[in-house]
């Protein structure tokens, strides 16, 4: 069964300013849990939720099937506009996001995305993408590596370990996440071996990134957003990484600053007026049982925003 925790999950949703009747999408569907309490706090209103990983649309399927109040959509965020508008959804009173990946897509060993459990390495959010972890492991030149590694990753060893993926690649290919791990931890000087979390996890973490174009798509799913949102409308974004959060968070000031205005302008002439207001100027962060249920909710950052116009 789907079971995953849900992170700052009324911080969230209640920080849409939920309308009984308003029309609402769920960018990050997962096991359901923002989309439940979202629909729990409707009437006539009406959830979208998309989800790219298509156990996650199946297991809703079962989960909402007493409701009428809900469409599952199977594709990534990015096409957000597009399948809205190829159903007719043109505008929208909220939207949410809870990025990265859900626990069973980490606990299903097959999908790769686990350091400690040997399986083929793939990461694949979306099972029908070609790209996978094993292509780049395999196939990326030394200086793309490093470049993932140091981005994504903030590894300080990527140098180091690219060149050994490199060096014995060669002689065979690299197949699986525990032959990955003990490569990336060879690596690592024990004195940098943090304690608690494995020395692979920041490596790891750069390829899902990398593998479904994490930080890509999430900027362009934004944009598509901010612009579908009625006026008084809010998004709210939950970010586990720092360069996700640092997105969001360049978004909405940028949208908050709106165009510059020609000098000397009495008022604000129309078309000029800010797109967004933020409704929190710091991120909301887990705090008390939320931590306590659950270890992901630490990194946790919720970033919320009100459409203007
Ligand atoms: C952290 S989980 C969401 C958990 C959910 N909020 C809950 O309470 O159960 C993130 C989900 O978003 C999906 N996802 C991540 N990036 C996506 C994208 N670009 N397009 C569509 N779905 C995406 C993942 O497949 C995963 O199921």
């Amino acid at each position: 069964m789907f079971n995953h925790t849900s992170v700052l999950l009324k911080e969230t949703v209640d920080g849409l300013n939920i309308k009984p009747d308003g029309i609402y999408v769920d960018a990050t569907l997962g096991g359901g849990g923002h989309t439940s309490y979202l629909l729990s706090q409707l009437e006539t209103g009406h959830v979208y939720a998309f989800d790219q990983d298509m156990t996650a649309i199946n297991n809703a399927r079962e989960k909402f099937k007493d409701h009428s109040n809900i469409t599952l959509i199977h594709t990534n965020f990015e096409n957000i506009t597009s399948a809205l508008n190829d159903i007719g959804v043109t505008g929208i009173d909220g939207i949410l996001y809870d990025l990265g990946v859900s626990s069973p897509q980490l606990d299903v060993t097959e999908r790769g995305f686990s350091h400690s459990k040997t399986a083929r390495l793939d990461m694949r959010m979306d099972q029908t993408q070609e790209l996978d972890a094993y292509e780049i492991v395999n196939e990326y030149s030394y200086e793309a590596l490093v470049s993932i590694f140091f981005r994504y990753g903030e590894e300080k060893f990527s140098k180091k370990i690219a060149r050994e993926i490199e060096r014995l690649r060669k002689i065979e290919p690299i197949e699986t996440t525990t032959e990955l791990a003990d490569i990336i931890k060879s690596q690592i000087p024990q004195k940098f071996r943090r304690t608690g979390g494995h020395p692979a996890k920041r490596i790891f973490q750069a390829l899902r990134i990398a593998v479904n174009d994490e930080l890509g798509v999430f900027e362009r799913s934004l944009e598509q957003a901010i612009e579908l949102l009625n006026k008084d409308g809010r998004v709210s974004v939950i970010t586990f990484h720092s360069l996700e959060d640092r997105i969001c968070k360049q978004m909405f000031v940028e949208y908050e600053k709106g165009p510059e205005l020609p000098k000397n302008m009495p008022i604000i002439p129309e078309g000029y007026e800010p797109v967004l207001k933020r409704v929190n100027r710091k991120p909301i962060i887990a705090e008390g049982d939320d931590l306590e249920a659950n270890p992901r909710a630490r990194s946790a950052k919720l970033r919320i925003a009100e459409k203007q116009v």
